[in-house]
Protein backbone atom coordinates (compact mmCIF):
# COMPACT_ATOMS: atom_id res chain seq x y z
CA UNK A 1 0.00 0.00 0.00
CA UNK A 2 0.98 3.45 -0.85
CA UNK A 3 0.69 6.25 1.23
CA UNK A 4 -0.59 10.13 1.06
CA UNK A 5 2.25 12.66 2.79
CA UNK A 6 2.18 15.77 3.34
CA UNK A 7 5.67 18.25 3.43
CA UNK A 8 5.08 21.60 5.84
CA UNK A 9 7.65 23.83 5.23
CA UNK A 10 8.10 22.36 1.86
CA UNK A 11 9.67 25.56 0.22
CA UNK A 12 12.66 25.96 2.65
CA UNK A 13 16.22 24.68 2.56
CA UNK A 14 15.35 20.89 4.38
CA UNK A 15 12.04 21.00 2.63
CA UNK A 16 12.53 21.23 -1.24
CA UNK A 17 15.09 18.27 -1.15
CA UNK A 18 12.39 15.73 1.27
CA UNK A 19 10.16 16.76 -0.97
CA UNK A 20 12.32 15.52 -3.83
CA UNK A 21 13.17 12.46 -1.48
CA UNK A 22 9.41 11.46 -0.83
CA UNK A 23 8.64 11.82 -4.65
CA UNK A 24 11.22 9.18 -5.41
CA UNK A 25 9.47 7.19 -2.71
CA UNK A 26 7.73 3.89 -4.17
CA UNK A 27 5.52 4.26 -0.77
CA UNK A 28 4.42 7.66 -1.34
CA UNK A 29 1.13 7.78 -3.67
CA UNK A 30 0.49 11.75 -3.32
CA UNK A 31 3.01 14.72 -1.88
CA UNK A 32 1.25 17.33 -0.96
CA UNK A 33 3.18 20.16 -0.95
CA UNK A 34 2.75 23.18 1.99
CA UNK A 35 4.72 26.45 2.45
CA UNK A 36 3.31 29.46 3.74
CA UNK A 37 5.43 31.06 0.80
CA UNK A 38 3.90 31.47 -2.81
CA UNK A 39 7.03 29.07 -4.03
CA UNK A 40 5.42 26.10 -2.84
CA UNK A 41 4.08 25.99 -5.87
CA UNK A 42 6.99 26.35 -7.99
CA UNK A 43 8.16 23.81 -6.00
CA UNK A 44 5.60 21.62 -6.90
CA UNK A 45 5.30 22.11 -10.48
CA UNK A 46 9.35 20.96 -10.43
CA UNK A 47 8.73 17.62 -8.78
CA UNK A 48 5.73 16.93 -10.70
CA UNK A 49 7.56 16.92 -13.84
CA UNK A 50 9.76 13.51 -12.52
CA UNK A 51 8.36 10.34 -13.44
CA UNK A 52 8.00 8.82 -10.49
CA UNK A 53 4.36 7.41 -9.46
CA UNK A 54 3.96 9.67 -6.72
CA UNK A 55 0.84 12.45 -7.71
CA UNK A 56 2.21 15.79 -6.61
CA UNK A 57 -0.34 18.66 -5.02
CA UNK A 58 0.43 21.66 -3.55
CA UNK A 59 -1.33 24.73 -1.39
CA UNK A 60 0.43 27.66 0.31
CA UNK A 61 -0.64 30.89 2.43
CA UNK A 62 -1.02 31.92 5.86
CA UNK A 63 -4.88 31.76 5.70
CA UNK A 64 -5.66 28.43 8.37
CA UNK A 65 -7.61 27.13 5.24
CA UNK A 66 -4.67 26.61 3.20
CA UNK A 67 -2.95 24.24 5.57
CA UNK A 68 -6.24 22.23 6.28
CA UNK A 69 -6.75 22.00 2.49
CA UNK A 70 -2.69 20.21 2.21
CA UNK A 71 -3.55 18.26 5.56
CA UNK A 72 -6.79 16.49 4.50
CA UNK A 73 -6.53 12.95 3.92
CA UNK A 74 -3.02 12.64 4.81
CA UNK A 75 -1.13 9.68 6.34
CA UNK A 76 1.80 10.85 6.90
CA UNK A 77 2.97 14.44 7.81
CA UNK A 78 6.32 15.72 7.78
CA UNK A 79 7.38 18.76 9.48
CA UNK A 80 10.47 21.07 8.07
CA UNK A 81 9.03 24.12 9.09
CA UNK A 82 10.09 27.18 11.06
CA UNK A 83 13.68 29.33 11.44
CA UNK A 84 17.33 27.66 11.55
CA UNK A 85 20.13 28.83 13.32
CA UNK A 86 22.78 30.91 12.30
CA UNK A 87 25.98 31.22 13.92
CA UNK A 88 26.50 31.85 17.52
CA UNK A 89 22.65 30.55 18.11
CA UNK A 90 21.44 27.38 20.17
CA UNK A 91 18.88 25.80 18.98
CA UNK A 92 16.77 26.99 22.03
CA UNK A 93 17.03 30.45 20.54
CA UNK A 94 15.14 29.37 17.94
CA UNK A 95 11.83 28.50 20.61
CA UNK A 96 10.44 32.33 20.57
CA UNK A 97 9.62 32.02 16.46
CA UNK A 98 9.55 27.87 16.01
CA UNK A 99 7.07 27.64 19.29
CA UNK A 100 3.95 29.52 17.46
CA UNK A 101 4.80 28.21 14.03
CA UNK A 102 4.29 24.45 15.54
CA UNK A 103 1.06 25.94 17.51
CA UNK A 104 -0.65 26.81 14.36
CA UNK A 105 0.91 23.79 12.89
CA UNK A 106 -0.70 21.60 15.33
CA UNK A 107 -4.08 22.74 15.10
CA UNK A 108 -4.32 22.02 11.67
CA UNK A 109 -3.04 18.67 11.99
CA UNK A 110 -5.27 18.18 14.63
CA UNK A 111 -8.51 19.77 12.65
CA UNK A 112 -7.27 17.90 9.19
CA UNK A 113 -5.91 14.48 9.73
CA UNK A 114 -5.80 13.71 13.38
CA UNK A 115 -5.07 9.99 12.74
CA UNK A 116 -1.91 11.25 10.52
CA UNK A 117 2.03 9.99 11.88
CA UNK A 118 3.05 13.13 12.35
CA UNK A 119 7.33 13.53 11.83
CA UNK A 120 8.47 16.67 13.74
CA UNK A 121 11.61 17.97 12.20
CA UNK A 122 11.03 21.73 13.42
CA UNK A 123 13.88 23.31 16.05
CA UNK A 124 14.38 22.81 19.24
CA UNK A 125 12.72 19.31 18.47
CA UNK A 126 12.99 19.02 22.56
CA UNK A 127 10.32 21.52 23.10
CA UNK A 128 8.48 21.31 19.62
CA UNK A 129 7.65 18.17 20.53
CA UNK A 130 5.68 18.62 23.64
CA UNK A 131 4.20 21.34 22.15
CA UNK A 132 2.62 19.74 19.31
CA UNK A 133 1.29 17.05 22.23
CA UNK A 134 -0.07 19.58 23.32
CA UNK A 135 -2.13 21.35 21.12
CA UNK A 136 -3.41 17.41 20.19
CA UNK A 137 -4.41 16.44 23.73
CA UNK A 138 -6.27 19.95 23.94
CA UNK A 139 -8.10 19.32 20.65
CA UNK A 140 -9.23 15.81 22.01
CA UNK A 141 -6.82 13.64 19.97
CA UNK A 142 -3.60 12.86 20.68
CA UNK A 143 -2.13 9.60 20.40
CA UNK A 144 0.98 8.83 21.43
CA UNK A 145 1.93 5.99 19.13
CA UNK A 146 1.55 8.66 16.12
CA UNK A 147 4.14 11.57 17.13
CA UNK A 148 7.84 11.64 16.34
CA UNK A 149 10.25 14.37 17.10
CA UNK A 150 13.11 13.30 14.20
CA UNK A 151 16.48 12.59 15.24
CA UNK A 152 17.45 10.60 13.00
CA UNK A 153 19.82 12.96 11.56
CA UNK A 154 21.93 12.15 15.25
CA UNK A 155 22.01 8.39 14.23
CA UNK A 156 22.71 8.90 10.80
CA UNK A 157 25.82 10.84 11.65
CA UNK A 158 26.90 9.01 14.56
CA UNK A 159 26.97 5.84 12.09
CA UNK A 160 29.18 7.86 9.68
CA UNK A 161 31.51 9.34 12.27
CA UNK A 162 31.79 5.58 13.94
CA UNK A 163 32.56 3.59 10.51
CA UNK A 164 35.21 6.44 9.51
CA UNK A 165 37.12 6.00 12.60
CA UNK A 166 36.87 2.02 12.48
CA UNK A 167 37.01 1.61 8.43
CA UNK A 168 33.76 -0.12 8.65
CA UNK A 169 31.23 0.03 5.49
CA UNK A 170 29.35 2.61 6.67
CA UNK A 171 25.77 0.97 5.48
CA UNK A 172 26.79 -1.70 8.13
CA UNK A 173 27.01 0.31 11.12
CA UNK A 174 24.43 1.54 13.58
CA UNK A 175 24.60 3.77 16.71
CA UNK A 176 21.47 4.02 18.87
CA UNK A 177 21.09 7.91 19.82
CA UNK A 178 18.83 8.28 22.82
CA UNK A 179 18.15 11.49 25.03
CA UNK A 180 16.81 14.21 23.34
CA UNK A 181 17.87 16.68 19.96
CA UNK A 182 20.01 19.15 21.14
CA UNK A 183 23.29 19.04 22.58
CA UNK A 184 24.09 17.49 25.72
CA UNK A 185 20.55 15.90 25.24
CA UNK A 186 22.40 13.98 22.22
CA UNK A 187 23.79 10.83 24.21
CA UNK A 188 25.26 8.37 21.53
CA UNK A 189 25.37 4.67 23.03
CA UNK A 190 28.22 3.89 21.03
CA UNK A 191 28.70 0.53 23.96
CA UNK A 192 25.55 -0.78 21.65
CA UNK A 193 26.99 -0.17 18.36
CA UNK A 194 26.81 -2.81 15.81
CA UNK A 195 28.82 -4.19 14.31
CA UNK A 196 30.48 -4.81 18.09
CA UNK A 197 33.21 -1.86 17.87
CA UNK A 198 35.77 -1.38 21.29
CA UNK A 199 36.30 2.82 21.85
CA UNK A 200 39.07 3.40 24.18
CA UNK A 201 37.38 6.58 26.83
CA UNK A 202 39.46 8.73 24.74
CA UNK A 203 37.69 7.86 21.58
CA UNK A 204 34.45 7.77 23.19
CA UNK A 205 34.60 11.00 24.44
CA UNK A 206 35.71 12.90 21.33
CA UNK A 207 33.28 10.94 19.20
CA UNK A 208 30.39 11.59 21.61
CA UNK A 209 31.30 16.01 21.33
CA UNK A 210 31.56 15.56 17.76
CA UNK A 211 27.75 13.86 17.72
CA UNK A 212 26.57 16.04 20.11
CA UNK A 213 28.27 19.28 18.32
CA UNK A 214 27.85 18.23 14.72
CA UNK A 215 24.87 20.39 14.09
CA UNK A 216 26.58 23.24 15.14
CA UNK A 217 29.58 21.71 12.78
CA UNK A 218 27.21 22.72 9.91
CA UNK A 219 25.85 25.99 11.11
CA UNK A 220 29.12 27.57 11.29
CA UNK A 221 30.63 25.93 8.05
CA UNK A 222 27.67 27.36 6.28
CA UNK A 223 28.41 30.92 7.68
CA UNK A 224 24.95 32.71 8.61
CA UNK A 225 23.54 30.95 5.69
CA UNK A 226 21.52 28.36 7.83
CA UNK A 227 21.66 24.72 9.01
CA UNK A 228 22.12 21.45 8.05
CA UNK A 229 19.26 20.66 5.17
CA UNK A 230 20.41 17.86 2.64
CA UNK A 231 21.68 15.54 5.63
CA UNK A 232 18.43 16.40 7.37
CA UNK A 233 16.49 15.60 4.20
CA UNK A 234 18.21 12.51 3.66
CA UNK A 235 17.48 11.57 7.45
CA UNK A 236 13.79 12.80 7.35
CA UNK A 237 13.33 10.66 3.99
CA UNK A 238 14.37 7.86 5.65
CA UNK A 239 12.28 8.12 9.14
CA UNK A 240 9.11 8.34 7.06
CA UNK A 241 10.14 5.65 5.08
CA UNK A 242 10.87 3.45 7.91
CA UNK A 243 7.13 5.11 9.10
CA UNK A 244 5.32 3.79 5.95
CA UNK A 245 7.25 0.71 5.32
CA UNK A 246 5.92 -0.44 9.24
CA UNK A 247 2.49 0.65 8.61
CA UNK A 248 2.77 -1.78 5.79
CA UNK A 249 3.12 -4.50 8.42
CA UNK A 250 7.22 -4.34 8.44
CA UNK A 251 8.78 -5.00 11.55
CA UNK A 252 10.80 -1.92 11.82
CA UNK A 253 13.23 0.10 14.62
CA UNK A 254 13.97 3.48 14.83
CA UNK A 255 15.32 5.93 17.54
CA UNK A 256 12.68 9.02 17.71
CA UNK A 257 11.66 11.52 20.43
CA UNK A 258 8.78 10.60 21.76
CA UNK A 259 6.11 10.52 24.29
CA UNK A 260 7.67 7.88 26.68
CA UNK A 261 7.93 6.59 30.29
CA UNK A 262 10.94 5.27 29.64
CA UNK A 263 12.89 7.04 32.08
CA UNK A 264 12.37 8.64 35.06
CA UNK A 265 11.97 12.36 35.86
CA UNK A 266 10.48 13.48 31.87
CA UNK A 267 7.65 12.81 29.77
CA UNK A 268 9.11 12.65 26.54
CA UNK A 269 12.64 10.88 25.99
CA UNK A 270 14.03 9.48 22.71
CA UNK A 271 14.70 5.98 22.49
CA UNK A 272 14.60 2.81 20.27
CA UNK A 273 11.37 2.37 19.61
CA UNK A 274 9.51 -0.60 17.40
CA UNK A 275 7.40 0.50 15.11
CA UNK A 276 4.29 -1.33 13.42
CA UNK A 277 1.06 -0.54 11.49
CA UNK A 278 -0.33 1.94 13.89
CA UNK A 279 2.60 3.87 14.81
CA UNK A 280 4.68 2.89 17.84
CA UNK A 281 3.92 -0.63 18.75
CA UNK A 282 6.55 -0.46 21.78
CA UNK A 283 9.23 1.55 23.35
CA UNK A 284 12.32 -0.43 24.46
CA UNK A 285 14.16 0.21 27.60
CA UNK A 286 17.37 1.85 27.51
CA UNK A 287 19.03 -1.60 28.03
CA UNK A 288 22.80 -1.47 28.98
CA UNK A 289 24.93 1.10 29.02
CA UNK A 290 28.55 2.21 30.14
CA UNK A 291 29.50 4.34 32.84
CA UNK A 292 30.05 7.25 30.90
CA UNK A 293 26.59 6.78 28.87
CA UNK A 294 24.76 6.79 32.25
CA UNK A 295 27.04 9.85 33.22
CA UNK A 296 25.21 11.43 29.58
CA UNK A 297 21.89 10.55 29.88
CA UNK A 298 21.53 12.00 33.59
CA UNK A 299 22.81 15.18 32.20
CA UNK A 300 20.09 14.83 29.56
CA UNK A 301 17.79 14.14 31.42
CA UNK A 302 18.25 17.37 33.21
CA UNK A 303 18.10 19.38 30.93
CA UNK A 304 15.26 17.65 28.99
CA UNK A 305 13.29 18.53 31.90
CA UNK A 306 13.66 22.25 31.01
CA UNK A 307 12.79 21.86 27.69
CA UNK A 308 9.82 20.16 28.06
CA UNK A 309 8.91 22.28 30.56
CA UNK A 310 9.31 25.31 28.48
CA UNK A 311 6.79 24.02 25.63
CA UNK A 312 4.33 23.08 28.52
CA UNK A 313 4.13 26.69 29.70
CA UNK A 314 4.31 28.11 26.42
CA UNK A 315 0.64 26.46 26.05
CA UNK A 316 -0.43 27.14 29.01
CA UNK A 317 0.96 31.21 28.96
N1 LIG B 1 15.44 17.70 13.74
C1 LIG B 1 16.61 17.92 13.18
O1 LIG B 1 17.50 17.07 13.26
C2 LIG B 1 16.88 19.18 12.41
C3 LIG B 1 16.01 20.23 12.48
N2 LIG B 1 16.21 21.39 11.75
C4 LIG B 1 15.23 22.46 11.89
O2 LIG B 1 14.34 22.44 10.77
C5 LIG B 1 13.74 23.74 10.61
C6 LIG B 1 13.75 24.17 9.14
O3 LIG B 1 15.08 24.36 8.71
P1 LIG B 1 15.39 24.86 7.20
O4 LIG B 1 14.62 24.10 6.22
O5 LIG B 1 16.87 24.93 7.07
O6 LIG B 1 14.80 26.36 7.28
P2 LIG B 1 14.34 27.29 6.06
O7 LIG B 1 14.20 28.67 6.61
O8 LIG B 1 15.22 27.08 4.88
O9 LIG B 1 12.91 26.71 5.68
C7 LIG B 1 11.83 26.77 6.55
C8 LIG B 1 10.56 26.87 5.74
O10 LIG B 1 9.46 26.86 6.65
C9 LIG B 1 8.48 27.73 6.10
N3 LIG B 1 7.51 28.09 7.14
C10 LIG B 1 7.61 29.02 8.11
N4 LIG B 1 6.48 29.03 8.84
C11 LIG B 1 5.66 28.08 8.33
C12 LIG B 1 4.36 27.62 8.65
N5 LIG B 1 3.65 28.13 9.66
N6 LIG B 1 3.84 26.63 7.89
C13 LIG B 1 4.54 26.11 6.86
N7 LIG B 1 5.78 26.51 6.51
C14 LIG B 1 6.32 27.48 7.24
C15 LIG B 1 9.27 28.89 5.54
O11 LIG B 1 8.50 29.64 4.61
C16 LIG B 1 10.44 28.16 4.90
O12 LIG B 1 10.18 27.84 3.54
C17 LIG B 1 14.54 24.67 11.55
O13 LIG B 1 13.80 24.88 12.73
C18 LIG B 1 15.79 23.86 11.85
O14 LIG B 1 16.39 24.21 13.07
C19 LIG B 1 17.29 21.49 10.93
C20 LIG B 1 18.19 20.45 10.81
C21 LIG B 1 18.07 19.24 11.57
O1 LIG C 1 21.99 22.34 14.42
C1 LIG C 1 20.90 22.82 14.01
O2 LIG C 1 20.47 23.92 14.34
C2 LIG C 1 20.08 21.97 13.11
C3 LIG C 1 19.97 20.62 13.69
O3 LIG C 1 19.14 20.34 14.53
C4 LIG C 1 21.03 19.68 13.33
O4 LIG C 1 21.76 19.87 12.35
O5 LIG C 1 21.14 18.67 14.05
Amino acid sequence: MAFKCAVVGAAGGIGQPLSLLLKNDPLVKELSVFDVIPLAAGVAADLSHINTGAKVTSHHGFDGADIRAALTGCDVVVIPAGVPRKPGMTRDDLFKINAGIIKGIAEAVADACPKAMVCVISNPVNSTVPIFAGVLKAKGCFDEKRLFGVSTLDIVRANTFVAELKGLNVTDVNVPVIGGHSGVTIVPLLSRTTPACEFTQEEAEKLTHRIQNAGTEVVEAKAGAGSATLSMAFAGARFANSVMKAMNGEDITECAYVYSSIQDGVSFFSTEISLGKEGISKINPIGKVSDFEQKNIDIATDALKANIAAGENFLSA
